[in-house]
Order: C-alpha cells, then structure tokens, then sequence
C-alpha cells in the first residue's frame, strides 16, 4: 500500500445535477419533472478521487460546501476524522430545510445526512487507491448479487404540458398491474413494492390483491408513507393477510406502528419512524416494528449503515434498504453496502426503472440490473468511474430547470389546488 499520508483530501468539488423523473404520485404530492442530486467528488493529493451522491436541495448544498471546507486536507482513511470534521462544521446549524426527501421523512440527523457522501466518496477514493472494492473494506463481500423489487407507483401518463412517458397511466388495479408486468418483463424482479398513501386504502389493498393474483407467490409490500391510523393499519394488515411480505410505514409514529403490529399477522417495516440511531431505543422497546429500511443517504453513509446493520442483527430487527430517486453513484454504493451486510433479509429498494439510461452521472455498464438483482461489482472503489461529459449536461439541466428543492406538494397543489397534506388521512 502507499504511504496514506499522501492520500489527503486536496479538493473536494459539489456540483448539483438535475435528471427527468416520471410523474410519480405518492402521499405527499407528486414528483417534479426533475429530481434533484448533489455529486460530490473528493480528490486526494495522491492523485485518486472519489465519489459521493447525496440530495440537492439548497440548504443541504449549502452545508455540503461548508463540511467540505473542513475537510480538505484530512486523510481519506481518517474515516472517524471525517465524520467528527463534519460535525464541527455544522455547529451552530438549526437544522432548516435540505432534508431531501419533500417533507415526508424530517427527522434524519443532520450530521448523518451530510456525512454520507463524504463517507462514501472517502470509501471510494480508498477502494481506487488500494485496487480493492468498497465491499472488501466493508469486511467482504457475503454475495455476489444484491436483489432489488420492483417499485410501483400510482402516475399520470405525463407531467402537465409534457409529452405522454413511456411508462403510461397508473391510476387503479388494472394500470398498476400493467406496470407490474413491464418492470418485471424488463428487469425479472422477484419482489414487488407499492407505493401507496395516494388512494383511499380499500383501492389500494385491491391493487396489491390483483397483483396477487397476476404474480402468485411474489412476495409484495404496500407503503402508505404513515397516512393511515391505527385503524385503517389493521384493516388492510389483516385483509392483506397471506397475500403482503410486510406492511411498511402505515403509521408514522413508533407508538402507533407498534399497536398496528400487534394486531396483523405480517411483519411491518419502516424508513419513516426509524431514520436514525436516536429512534432505536424507543422503537426497540415498543416493538413497533420487524425491519429497519435503512439509507445510507440518512444513516451517515456506508460506515455507520454497518453499524445499524449490526443493531439490527443484535436486538433481532430485520433489515433491508429504503431508496429515493436517485443516480449511479447511490446505486453502487447500495449495492457494495448490501453486498458487505450479511443481514439483508429481504430485496432492498430501487427508483432505478425510473431514470432515464442515457442520463447519469457515471460511465454505462457498471450495474446492469437483470434477474432482479445486480453483479455486485468487483473493480476498486465502488466500481464505477465518473463520466464528466454527463456530469455536465446534468448540471447544466439543473441550472435550465429552475427546480432549487423537491416540493412534491407545491408541485401537486400548482396542478390541483384542492390537495391537502393530512396526517393520518385515512
Ligand atoms: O419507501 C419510501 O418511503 C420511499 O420510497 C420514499 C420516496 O420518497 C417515495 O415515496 C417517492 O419517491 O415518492
Ligand atoms: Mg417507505
């Protein structure tokens, strides 16, 4: 190995990208045209670089430039000094806005989230630097493949005054189940996932029921993003019996999860009342729920995700992965993190089907996602180089489009005046 004192941080550049996103309905509104990422990429003095995804909205670009500011200069192996570094820059911070996720999910920690690119992208400086991929830093790789389900939405065949995607209408049982049979035709997922919280929960417990019986034995999972109450969760908890893997996030808080949990017969999952290490505890004691969705993009990167992984095992929580709209760099780094955790108990989740191919940030053919799963990579880092020529055109498309934060809601009350954020609603 190099001597690792040459391997200091001598620059690190942010640089926020914009990329075509369908327009997916989901609790809280629908999605924009664009979805928004930040890219970091760190460079050692050594001559190596690394790369980082993380959310773009402009308060957490703005805290990214200031951790970066404390960065430079520290050793890419000094993962602790990193994470430390990041938090002595966010020192008097309140913690306002750049959550990333539109006001669904708002009780991340602040150091976690704007850890974890630098996390990452330190990781995959180290991997490129010592030819090994980040999996093997992670302590090993457990799997060749990591599988992934197939997420459904509810959508509108286009955004206003746009052309019709090619993705077609998604608004009922039939429309679900036809996008069911293209994500599977095309990718060969074995688990299907629905987003829900959009519709009254009858139509939505029908949808998962003709997927049921389009796709018997496929293991599916509903996510009403907590606008249910405890009544409603146990309704569909107990009418989904025997047809859901898991019910995720019918509630949103741990008091109200555990009482739904107690009354079906399902495991219930969550990415919404356990988003950080402060939730453990609580939620642990409450048993409120089965599986923790973790994210790296929240939980402080791939370090720290070992560490929940971890917990997990040891308070006999399962364990999968919760995802975002996301491009390249996030899909790898999920992908090397599940391939080093021994205890993922289910297939993690994926907005990839919804990105456009010709639109990311990293080299093509990296991450090929075929038999509903993906070659866990084995070049160094996180086995992808970066591809400036996109990098550019998605920065330059994030300046044209205007877009400075995901607003689901503003976005949905511009088309439909009358939508209400209601929590629960039903
Ligand atoms: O599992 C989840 O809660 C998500 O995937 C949250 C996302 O924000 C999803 O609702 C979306 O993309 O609209
Ligand atoms: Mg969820």
């Amino acid at each position: 190995m190099t001597q690792s004192q040459s391997h200091r941080i001598a620059d690190i550049q942010i640089t926020p990208v914009a990329f075509a996103d369908p327009p997916l309905l989901n609790s809280v509104g629908v999605h924009e045209p664009y979805a928004l990422r930040a890219i970091v990429v760190l460079h050692t003095e050594s001559g190596h670089y690394g790369l980082g995804e993380t959310y773009g909205d402009s308060a957490h670009l703005a805290r990214l430039e200031r951790a970066a500011g404390f960065l430079r200069g520290t050793d890419v192996f000094k993962l602790n000094q990193i994470a430390e570094l990041v938090e002595d820059s966010l020192r008097g911070d309140q913690g306002q806005g750049g959550h990333g996720t539109g006001g669904m999910v708002t009780t991340t920690s602040l150091a976690d989230r704007v850890l974890s690119a630098f996390n990452v992208a330190a990781l995959d400086a180290q991997g490129k630097i010592l030819g090994l991929p980040v999996s093997t830093l992670l302590g090993g790789a457990v799997r060749e493949r990591v599988d992934f389900s197939g997420y459904l939405f509810y959508k509108w065949d286009r955004h206003p005054g746009h052309e019709p995607d090619a993705w077609g209408e998604a608004l009922d049982p039939e429309g679900i189940v036809r996008q069911a049979r293209t994500m599977v035709e095309r990718y060969g997922f074995k688990a299907l996932k629905l987003k829900g919280g959009v519709f009254p929960p009858e139509q939505e417990a029908a949808a998962i029921e003709a997927l049921h019986q389009v796709f018997p034995g496929t293991p599916l999972r509903l996510d009403p993003n907590g606008v249910w109450n405890v009544a409603t969760g146990i309704e569909v908890g107990r009418r989904l019996d025997g047809v859901l893997e898991y019910l995720e996030d019918p509630c949103l808080s741990a008091e109200d999860n555990a009482a739904v949990r107690r009354a079906i017969p399902m495991p219930l999952a969550t990415n919404m009342c356990v988003v950080s290490f402060n939730d453990l505890p609580e939620a642990i004691e409450r048993k409120a729920i089965d599986i923790v969705l973790s994210d790296h993009h929240f939980w402080g990167g791939l370090s720290r995700s070992a560490l929940l992984a971890g917990i997990a095992r040891t308070f006999g929580l399962k364990l999968s992965m919760h995802s975002n709209s996301h491009l390249g760099i996030s899909f790898a780094a999920m992908v090397q993190l599940a391939a080093a955790t021994e205890n993922i108990d289910y297939a993690c989740d994926t907005h990839w089907p919804w990105k456009r191919p010709d639109e990311d940030v990293i080299l093509p053919g990296a991450l090929e996602l075929a038999g509903g799963a993906v070659a866990v990579p084995e070049a160094p880092g996180l086995g992808i180089e970066l591809d400036p020529e996109g990098l550019a055109r998605l920065h330059q498309q994030y300046l044209d489009c205007g877009l400075r934060e995901r607003d689901d809601t503003g976005y949905m009350r511009r088309i439909d005046p009358s939508f209400e954020l209601a929590s629960p609603r039903w």
